[in-house]
């Protein structure tokens, strides 16, 4: 019995969630193992995280109960049938692949009985900030859920839901960094254009989006009644709308999210 936690697949997600589940004190680095076949990659996690590191992630179901699988999803049924023969009931795997849905993990295990959840996390968990969807199959406990869920809440907030939603999911807040990011070099972008100095529009886009966020948070309104606040008659806003709407800014965030959900759907072979 150990109560290490163990995570195969060592990228940008595997590190996410180490750094930041170490930031929380949740496992100190003495209780998390990491495997990643990448030389380079595991000597830049021991040494930026002091955590121990194989390049056999039998290792990993070796020496940890719960087991996090953090490999893209083109490369997870390959790993689950070369690891089956050392996954055994006492381990909780916790999966974050983009679409593949829990059957696919017990079919590749040729078992029934394996606790498996599927989450879908973002990075922001490397701040803390995290966004986390789970759902756990017919054989995860109320603590199995209750272990993951105090996972992913000390790297930011989970929740959990249907596994019917998690391609959407994937879709809205797993992919949604990358709109995010996408809008806010854009809005920098588009104060250089205007005049100011980079670092200027820089300072000035980032509080803009954290207070705007913080404000519908703590005002707990609807996104069109603060947009209405800000946007003076005959004013300046208005103006800047207008031209985000005829270009159909709204239907395009709508059809990258769906396309997004469309790709999960995709890679777990549903559509
Ligand atoms: N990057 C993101 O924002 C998010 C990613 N995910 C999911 O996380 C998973 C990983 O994604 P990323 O970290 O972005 O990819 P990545 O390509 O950065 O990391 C994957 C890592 O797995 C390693 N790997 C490959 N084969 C392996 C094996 N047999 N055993 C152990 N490690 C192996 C690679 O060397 C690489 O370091 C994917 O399934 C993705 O769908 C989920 C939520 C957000
Ligand atoms: O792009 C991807 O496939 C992964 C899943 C969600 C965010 N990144």
């Amino acid at each position: 019995m150990t109560n290490k936690l163990g995570c195969i697949g060592g990228g940008q997600m595997g590190e996410a969630l180490i750094k930041g589940i170490l930031q929380s004190g949740l496992y100190p680095k003495e209780q998390i193992v990491v495997a990643d076949p990448d030389a380079d990659r595991r000597q830049f996690l021991e040494q930026t995280y002091s955590v121990a590191t194989s390049g056999n992630s039998a290792d990993v179901w070796l020496t940890s109960d719960t087991v996090i699988l953090a490999v893209k999803p083109q490369v997870m049924g390959r790993l689950l049938r070369r690891d089956k023969d050392h996954v055994s009931e006492r381990h909780l795997i916790i999966t974050i692949a983009a679409g593949l849905p829990l059957s696919f993990y017990n079919d590749c295990l040729n078992a029934r009985a394996y606790r498996i959840i599927r989450v879908m996390p973002n990075t922001p968990a490397l701040v803390l900030e995290g966004a986390s969807a789970l759902s756990g199959n017919e054989n995860v406990t109320a603590t199995d859920l209750q272990q993951a869920i105090g996972i992913f809440n000390s790297v930011g907030k989970a929740i959990v839901v249907a596994e019917e939603y998690l391609d959407a999911v994937t879709g809205l807040s797993g992919s949604g960094p990358a709109y995010v990011f996408t809008f806010t070099e854009a809005m920098i972008d588009a104060g250089v254009k205007c005049g100011l100095p980079r670092n200027v529009a820089e300072a000035l886009t980032l509080q803009t989006i954290l207070g705007s966020v913080n404000l519908l948070r703590q005002s707990g309104e609807h996104p069109a009644v603060q947009r209405a606040r800000v946007t003076s008659p005959g004013g300046t806003t208005i103006a800047g709308l207008h031209v985000l709407e005829r270009a159909g800014f709204s239907g395009i965030i709508i059809d990258a999210v769906e396309a997004a959900t469309r790709r999960s759907l995709e890679l777990g072979g549903k559509r």
